[in-house]
């Protein structure tokens, strides 16, 4: 099917993040023409649609209820109606779909909705997951709301909003240092920059040719050397609040092993990662050195139970070979991870269960 996959970016933040703020300004991007913006909305009434200025070329498809739990159906039904409208004729180019999401919505769901479903599979692709935080509520917000550091964990792009109304800039500062604790390998952008426009939030996904060596190398170049410990050393860094305890709880993990290794054994450690815990697996990224293929890396990608189609880069974009996932977890024991992925790359380390003693009872945390 020409035109297809359909790019697919899901924007999220908390309840008057700026979100609608954002994306009418990015609508008038001539960038942005032939785009279907799907509106989804919690409460009774549907306001935000009234907000959303309609883009000459654009389509809005309104959207009522909250996307993570009620309306999942009506999303699917919304974005196969689009590929109907498509294919009869009727919309003559739809070259991206943006969804915007409530604020109180963990953005997993809604993304599972669209890639667990066969037929959407085939026509839609993920393109990104943007997430605003307010500069001057950011700070509050994550500590109270978990979903917020969800929000923040899955994001591919982060874009600070309402900077110019924050009092103090080194309380920016800090909410970016914590921002990007939380989630190392996104980029922090400044929603007062006139230059973040469409070429800066979108195609952030590893599918576009221009793009992908630059985020594989941004998630995976400097992760591989250290781990993130948010809980260790997060304190101290944020005047006048210290208790992030959201945070702490959100782990970034590099598992490293040198030389090639079956995509099976990597398929296996995830699949058991994503089905046992998948709601505790926020993120997950990587490249795989594949031992039929090991010069064109494959590269993988996912948002808690979703794995996205893996894509083989032609070449290593760094030069340097080896397997490299970053995976971002909520309340997953390090030792856990490590295990498991010692396990799966045969290479056990002392007094760990080998993947035979792993697969008998996989589906067990240890000390849960
Ligand atoms: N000063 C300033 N105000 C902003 C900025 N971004 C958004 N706002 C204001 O913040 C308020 C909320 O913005 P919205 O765009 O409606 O936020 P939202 O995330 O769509 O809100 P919900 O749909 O309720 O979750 C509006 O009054 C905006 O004008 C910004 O960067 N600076």
């Amino acid at each position: 099917m020409a035109g297809f996959p359909i790019p697919v970016s899901v924007l999220t933040g908390f309840l008057g993040a700026g979100k609608t703020t954002l994306l009418n300004r990015l609508l008038r991007d001539p960038a942005l023409a032939d785009t279907a913006v799907i509106i989804n909305e919690f409460g009774e009434v549907a306001i935000d649609h009234l907000l959303v200025e309609q883009a000459s070329d654009g389509i809005i498809q309104l959207s009522d209820g909250c996307l993570c739990c009620t309306v999942r159906g009506e999303l699917v039904d919304t974005l196969a109606d689009l590929v109907d409208r498509l294919q009869t004729g009727r919309i003559a180019r739809l070259a991206r779909v943006i969804i915007e999401t409530t604020g109180l919505a963990d953005p997993a769901p809604v993304l599972q909705s669209i890639m667990a479903h066969p037929a959407l599979v085939q026509a839609f692709r993920l393109d990104g997951v943007i997430t605003l935080v307010d500069a001057v509520n950011g700070n509050a917000t994550l500590d109270n709301h978990v979903e917020a550091v969800k929000q923040v964990a899955v994001a591919d792009r982060i874009v600070l909003t309402k900077a110019d109304l924050a009092a103090d800039p080194c309380e920016v500062e800090a909410l970016k240092a914590r921002l990007r604790q939380i989630n190392p390998g996104a980029e922090v952008l400044d929603a007062g920059d006139s230059r973040i426009g469409a070429a800066a939030l979108f195609d952030c996904g590893l599918y576009n040719p221009a793009t992908k060596s630059a985020d594989v190398q941004r998630w995976l170049g400097e992760e591989a050397h250290h781990d993130h410990h948010h809980g260790d050393h997060d304190h101290g860094h944020h005047p006048g609040d210290h208790d992030h305890r959201h945070d702490s709880r959100v782990r970034s993990y590099s598992l490293v092993h040198d030389g090639p290794v079956p995509f099976s054994a990597i398929e296996m450690f995830l699949d058991l990662l994503r089905s046992a815990h998948g709601g505790r697996l926020l993120r997950m990224k990587g490249v795989i050195e594949l031992r039929g293929d090991p010069s064109r890396p494959l590269v993988v990608h996912g948002v808690q139970k979703i794995l996205h189609p893996p894509v083989q880069l032609p070449s290593w974009p760094d030069g340097q070979r080896g397997t490299r996932l970053v995976l971002i977890t909520l309340d997953m024991p390090e030792d856990y991870v490590r295990r498991l992925f010692a396990a799966f790359t045969n290479k056990p380390l002392i007094d760990t269960p080998d993947r035979a003693a792993l697969a008998d009872n996989p589906l067990a945390i240890p000390g849960r």
